[in-house]
């Protein structure tokens, strides 16, 4: 299992968010998560990146009891390991789309020449090829979630995560972001995506919705 969740519990403002909710994604699995508007879909999958903490309950990642460690090894694993869609993107607004891409393998210290031959790949699988001088604020909305989308992708994650990854895409575009989806948990990667279309039907290994803070096999 790269991702399990138990019985986890999140308060927002004197609010219960998630009341005790379960979720297990495993290797090449395509996992979604539907739920309307507000139901706590963003809150989920940023405990599900590790990017905040539950108040109760735990999280395990790649087999390992990640709920309580500290800030630098969450963040160790997060830049390794998790690929996160941020529902706005979160581009960073000083940077080309080119450097915005790179940074996670600059990061990681991959050598500038296999870090171009890798970007470009994954420009060209989304269609955003030829945007790489471009800022953010010079692409269209579509643009920029692709943009992001390719950030999350090109460390090769074993887990992404993708809050709402479709929501600024035309069909066109939004199929073909799913299908790199699948290709890259046809190579093992574990995928989570949330979505407030109720009756989206993306060829996912199963399917939750969220509902009062609680997850459901849907
Ligand atoms: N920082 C915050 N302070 C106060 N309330 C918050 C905060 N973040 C989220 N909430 C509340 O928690 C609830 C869940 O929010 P969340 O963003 O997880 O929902 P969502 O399902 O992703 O919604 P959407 O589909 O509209 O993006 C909402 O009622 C929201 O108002």
């Amino acid at each position: 299992m790269v991702l399990k969740l138990v019985d986890v519990y999140k308060y927002i403002g004197g609010d219960v968010i998630l009341n005790r909710a379960g979720l297990e994604v495993g290797e090449g699995e395509i996992i979604v998560v539907k739920g309307r508007s507000g139901v706590g879909k963003t809150t989920l999958a940023k405990i599900a990146s590790l990017l905040v903490k539950p108040d109760r309950g735990s999280v395990y990642f790649m087999g390992r009891d990640v709920t309580s460690i500290n800030d630098h090894e969450r963040s160790l694993i997060r830049l390794s390991k998790i690929g996160y869609i941020d529902q706005e993107y979160r581009l960073l607004p000083r940077l080309r789309v080119y450097e915005n891409i790179e940074l996670p393998l600059a990061l990681l210290g991959y050598p500038r020449e296999a870090r171009w031959k890798i970007i470009m790949k994954v420009m060209e699988l989304l269609e955003i090829k030829g945007l790489e001088n471009r800022f953010p604020h010079e692409l269209s909305g579509g643009q920029r979630q692709r943009v992001a989308i390719a950030r999350a992708l090109v460390k090769k994650p074993a887990l992404i995560v993708a809050d709402e990854p479709f929501s600024n895409l035309d069909e066109y575009s939004a199929e073909r972001v799913l299908g790199v989806f699948k290709e890259m948990a046809k190579d093992g990667t574990a995928i989570l995506i949330t979505t407030t279309e109720m009756e989206a039907e993306y060829g996912a290994t199963r399917y939750y919705v969220l509902k009062g803070g609680r997850l459901y096999v849907d």
